[in-house]
């Protein structure tokens, strides 16, 4: 396992989409990028810049019009900006869906790692928001992947369950190797979760900086304040102004 080896390449990527009247919005021209192995990646960057698409070309859900995505065989998780859990399926069926072999042990972990014990037998739509981007999530690490993507993984909820989903994140991202994308607009997300964040602007799609992060996770909440200072051209979200971003 060298510290080099990459788990991604992506090599001259363009993405068209065809609008109604008939013309191509270019979301991406001769895009690269490379992605270490086990590194955990923040895709930053404006609504509509293209980080969805990218993640749904990584995950082969969306094919490039030109271009490359290099990956060796792997398994992913990945959650979407909409938690998309089978409505008419238990919690825990949506797990067994999508990991099959699952162990009853390793189900229960899965659900206790993001604080939903308890919650196998109930509905999707018994849930608030909160719980089903849990759900999602334990879903997506219940496949135990060694690629994980994740879209917007907090968007929606309120700052207190922002901050606990988050802190509940990084001790998962802390406890498995994996490579990690995570798509967010929230600087902060971008700062206590990745090794390294990618931002992304233009269009099409550009990599306007590359910011790597040293800093041990666990050391980051208390150094939030100066970890903006690394990335003073990018807004740190409204409403979320204050240094503690309670990962307890
Ligand atoms: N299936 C599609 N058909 C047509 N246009 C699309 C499609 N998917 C994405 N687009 C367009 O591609 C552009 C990039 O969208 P994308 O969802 O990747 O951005 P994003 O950075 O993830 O934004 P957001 O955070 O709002 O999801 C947008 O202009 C969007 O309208």
């Amino acid at each position: 396992m060298g510290g080099a080896a990459m788990a991604l390449e992506i090599q001259a990527l363009s993405k068209s989409f065809a609008r109604k009247n008939g013309s191509a919005r270019e979301v991406f021209r001769d895009f690269s990028l490379t992605l270490g192995e086990g590194k955990v990646t923040a895709l930053l960057g404006p609504s509509g810049g293209g980080k969805s698409t990218l993640l749904r070309l990584i995950a082969g859900l969306e094919q490039p019009t030109a271009g490359a995505l290099s990956a060796p065989a792997r398994r992913i998780g990945m959650a979407f900006q909409e938690p998309r859990l089978l409505p008419w399926r238990s919690v825990a069926d949506n797990l067994r869906l999508a990991a099959p072999g699952l162990s009853e042990a390793a189900l229960q972990a899965a659900l206790a790692a993001f604080e939903l014990d308890g919650r196998g037998a109930d509905y999707p739509g018994q849930l608030s928001l909160g719980l089903a981007r849990r759900v999602a999530l334990a879903r997506a690490f219940a496949v135990e992947p060694d690629l994980l993507l994740l879209d917007e993984p907090f968007a929606s909820l309120d700052l207190g369950l922002h901050r606990r989903l988050r802190a509940l994140l990084a001790q998962r991202i802390a406890a498995r190797a994996m490579t990690v994308v995570i798509a967010t607009h929230d600087l902060d997300d971008a700062l206590l979760l990745a090794d390294e964040v990618i931002f992304l602007g233009g269009v099409p799609a550009q990599v306007e900086q590359r910011l790597q992060l040293d800093m041990p996770r666990e050391n980051r909440d208390e150094n939030l304040t100066k970890l903006r200072t690394l990335a003073p051209f990018y807004p740190s979200s409204p409403s979320k102004g204050d240094a503690n971003s309670g990962a307890a």
